[in-house]
């Protein structure tokens, strides 16, 4: 079963909320918890006492787990292990991106069975679509996903996603559908765009169309950073639309009830 078919019906019984596992050093403290590879740990379980097996797909901030050492990837490691066996989807957030030979070697490590393999991971296209063929062509043969950044949900980066015209971020949204419709025809493909749902005024300002990509739209930028689920919904066009939520979400912590009722509550 492909990625997105899998996200569909995760979706289906869960909704469309993917929890963000981001331990902020903020977070932690407000958990009560040394900023410590132990504490990491402890967040850890806790995430996974609450949410494995309970929502459609979990992100996890590669970076938080990273800034604690090969101890904080050992904590990561296990966390995406007991989500997949779990069955909820694990989209690791790492927001890779090379040159294609390089990229070979990222695409093995989150798409691949290995201890970081996860059914998605978030790529860059600054080098190039065609650089991330590695990463794209393995989900197709891994039943695996992607989702590279088109439009983020940070104002920095309108100078270059709006450049010309067709905007960049058009340009990446086309080539992604290409991609889609040569290894998924007449599907929804596995090959996503990260849209931030904060966006919509800047696709709009500059005319980019999420109608050619035959995807999944990953669209983060909901509750802490202001955007509404409304707002993520209504740039999603046709494609399956997934809303990652983070700090909304975990403030509630560490109370494992009261994780759980604030997923329920989006
Ligand atoms: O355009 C982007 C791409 C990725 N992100 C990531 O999503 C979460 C958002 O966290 P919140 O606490 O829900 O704001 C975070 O991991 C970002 O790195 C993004 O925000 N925007």
């Amino acid at each position: 079963m492909t990625f997105a078919a899998r996200l569909r019906a995760n979706q289906d019984t869960f909704g469309p909320v993917c929890v963000g596992a981001d331990p902020h050093a903020s977070i932690l403290e407000a958990w009560g918890l040394p900023d410590s590879p132990a504490g990491l740990a402890t967040f850890s379980e806790i995430f996974t006492e609450a949410f494995a097996g309970c929502v459609a797909s979990i992100k996890p901030q590669v970076a938080f787990f990273e800034r604690h050492g090969s101890k904080g990837l050992a904590v990561l490691e296990t966390m995406i292990g007991a989500f997949r066996e779990a069955g909820t989807l694990v989209i690791a957030d790492a927001k890779r991106g090379d040159i294609g030979s390089t990229m070979m070697g990222y695409a093995q490590a989150w798409l691949g069975d290995g201890p970081l393999g996860s059914d998605a991971v978030t790529l860059s296209p600054y080098l190039g679509v065609g650089a991330l063929a590695p990463a794209l062509e393995m989900a197709g043969e891994n039943d695996r996903g992607v989702f590279v950044l088109g439009v983020t949900s940070n104002h920095e980066g309108a100078s270059i996603q709006g450049a010309g015209r067709p905007a960049v971020g058009q340009l990446v949204l086309d080539e992604l559908g290409e991609w889609n419709d040569r290894i998924w025809p007449g599907q929804t493909g596995s090959i996503g765009a990260v849209i931030g749902a904060t966006a919509g005024q800047r696709l709009a300002d500059w005319g980019v169309s999420v109608d050619s990509l035959h995807g999944m739209i990953l669209a983060p930028g909901v509750g802490a950073q202001g955007a509404t689920v409304a707002q993520a919904q209504a740039l999603a066009g046709t494609n399956l639309l997934c809303i990652p939520l983070s700090r909304a979400i975990l403030s509630a912590g560490p109370d494992v009830a009261r994780l759980k009722d604030s997923h329920s509550s989006w």
